[in-house]
């Protein structure tokens, strides 16, 4: 999902050694070369979707094939969550034309053909979306204001499809579901129980 706790969730296991801990390039779309494609977006899907998510994907390929330095390496969503959930999420609700989708999918088919992108286990932090927009106003990021709830709903639903349901995009790992609309406390709790599956890899999605 989008803004549920997943960098919240990194920072915890950050502190553990032995773990290597990439968080979502985030501060990358919000400054390329003095430009905010980020907040292009939200205010403009049709004109600027396609460039925020080139970009996107670019800077998730680089993480994914940066050097590896410790045993385990968790990493904050992936190249296939950027395609399969936001670029299908503006074209869908017809705010991607036609042409820039096709581009998108010709890059992002190239790379994963000929590039080889290993995931051992995605886990997935699941909210509902109204829990995700109280976190997101909780958060309250100067983009994402313009945020409506409808918005957070339909990627809850291309998630739910892709994960779930498994009837959407082919899944690069194995899913492990953390049910994640329970407090810091709990969630802590629920990452203790979880930490052996979890550090045999991962991808937070
Ligand atoms: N379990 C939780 N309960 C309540 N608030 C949370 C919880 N986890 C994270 N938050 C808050 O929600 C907001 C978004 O969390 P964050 O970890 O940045 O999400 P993400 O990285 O998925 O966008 C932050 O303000 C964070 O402090
Ligand atoms: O491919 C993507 C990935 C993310 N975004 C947006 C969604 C949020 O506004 C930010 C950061 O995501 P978090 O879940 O808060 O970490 O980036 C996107 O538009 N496209």
């Amino acid at each position: 999902m989008t803004i549920n706790g997943k960098t919240t969730c990194l920072e915890y296991f950050s502190k553990t050694s032995n773990i290597e801990v990439l968080t979502e390039p985030v501060s990358k779309w919000r400054n390329v070369r003095g430009h905010n494609p980020l907040a292009l977006m939200y205010q403009d899907p049709k004109r600027w979707g396609i460039t925020l998510q080139t970009y996107v994907q670019l800077t998730m390929l680089d993480r994914h094939l940066s050097s590896v330095s410790a045993p385990v390496r968790m990493m904050e969503r992936s190249i296939f969550s950027a395609k399969y959930i936001f670029v299908e999420n503006l074209f869908r609700s017809g705010k991607m034309p036609e042409v820039d989708f096709a581009v998108l999918s010709e890059w992002f088919d190239w790379i994963t053909t000929n590039i080889s992108i290993p995931v051992d286990l995605i886990v997935y932090l699941q909210t509902s979306p109204q829990t995700c927009y109280e976190r997101l106003k909780q958060r309250c990021r100067e983009e994402e204001k313009v945020i409506p709830l409808e918005y957070l709903e339909s990627i809850h639903h291309l998630y739910e499809d892709w994960l779930i349901k498994q009837t959407s995009f082919p899944l690069p790992a194995p899913v492990l579901v953390i049910p994640a609309d329970h407090d810091l406390q709990n969630m802590l709790h629920q990452y203790e129980e979880n930490r052996d599956k979890i550090l045999a890899g991962s991808c937070l999605l």
